[in-house]
């Protein structure tokens, strides 16, 4: 029998004890999560990979307590995120979480500097001049200082996602989910992007999980992790692109065999 303490001697931003998640009832019943036990380290640079329907986007979800694990513990920031109510939970993302997103999500009738803003705004909290400082370093080091009163449909793409990195490192969130960030970009904005974050994990301690298919992406992280039929099938530290489509291909090959 497990327990669902947080065991970990030192603190992880994210643990999974046993987490299994579910969705239908029955005969329709699919498992996208299978007794996931997993730590996510402070300074962690992740990649989250597998074939499609693996259970990459239901693990995002159930890290950063968008959604429910339907038995395990989850524990975010020291917190376990199986036990709070949808409030609690919302409390606790806002405050630990940033997220950016392939198709950027950025409030098209704001500014650049108001979309960085943004996150301050929606926890009712004005911003300090510490803050305002770090906002004013991630600007600069962003790329973004000649663009602060532009629209985001102003801007290009890999300034668009850069926009989005600026927003999600602001408030210094516990940690940053990415889904496929690179996904929408071509290779040089791609390129940007990764070593940008890269950079935030290394030099600002960000921890970060991105959820990938691409190798190549994947290749900037310190640790490669894969799911095959929601089950954690491999963990891996830092590897060449090389490595990790050999990696997956092997992850598709178990996948087949189990289905
Ligand atoms: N809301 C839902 N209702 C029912 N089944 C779902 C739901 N969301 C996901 N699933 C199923 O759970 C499994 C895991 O899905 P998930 O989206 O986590 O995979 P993924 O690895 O992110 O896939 P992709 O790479 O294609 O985005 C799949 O079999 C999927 O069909």
């Amino acid at each position: 029998m497990f327990s669902i303490e947080s065991t970990s001697m030192s603190p992880a931003v994210v643990s999974f004890r046993q987490v299994s998640k579910s969705y239908g009832f029955g005969s329709a019943a699919v498992t996208a999560l299978d007794s996931i036990d997993i730590d996510v380290q402070q300074g962690e640079f992740t990649a989250i990979m597998g074939p499609s329907g693996s259970g990459k986007s239901t693990f995002m979800h159930v890290a950063a307590g968008l959604d429910d694990a339907t038995s395990g513990g989850v524990f975010l920031a020291g917190a376990p995120l199986h036990t709070l109510d949808d409030t609690a939970r919302t409390i606790l993302r806002r405050r630990n979480v940033g997220f950016v997103f392939q198709s950027f999500n950025l409030v098209p009738t704001l500014s650049v500097v108001e979309n960085i803003a943004l996150p301050f705004q929606l926890a009712g909290h004005s911003i300090t001049v510490e803050e305002q400082r770090w906002i004013d370093h991630l600007v600069h080091v962003l790329g973004l200082a000649a663009r602060i009163t532009h629209r985001p449909a102003e801007l290009s793409g890999g300034q668009q996602q850069r926009v989005a990195i600026a927003r999600a490192l602001a408030p210094r969130p516990a940690i940053v989910f990415a889904d496929e960030p690179t996904g929408n970009l071509d290779t040089r904005s791609s390129s940007e992007v990764l070593q940008l974050m890269r950079s935030a994990a290394t030099e600002y301690g960000q921890t970060i999980a991105m959820v990938s298919h691409d190798p190549i992406a994947a290749s900037y992280a310190d640790r490669v992790v894969v799911l095959a039929d929601g089950r954690l099938v491999a963990d891996h530290g830092r590897l060449t692109a090389q490595q990790i489509s050999q990696l997956l291909l092997t992850a598709e090959g178990a996948e087949g065999a189990s289905a």
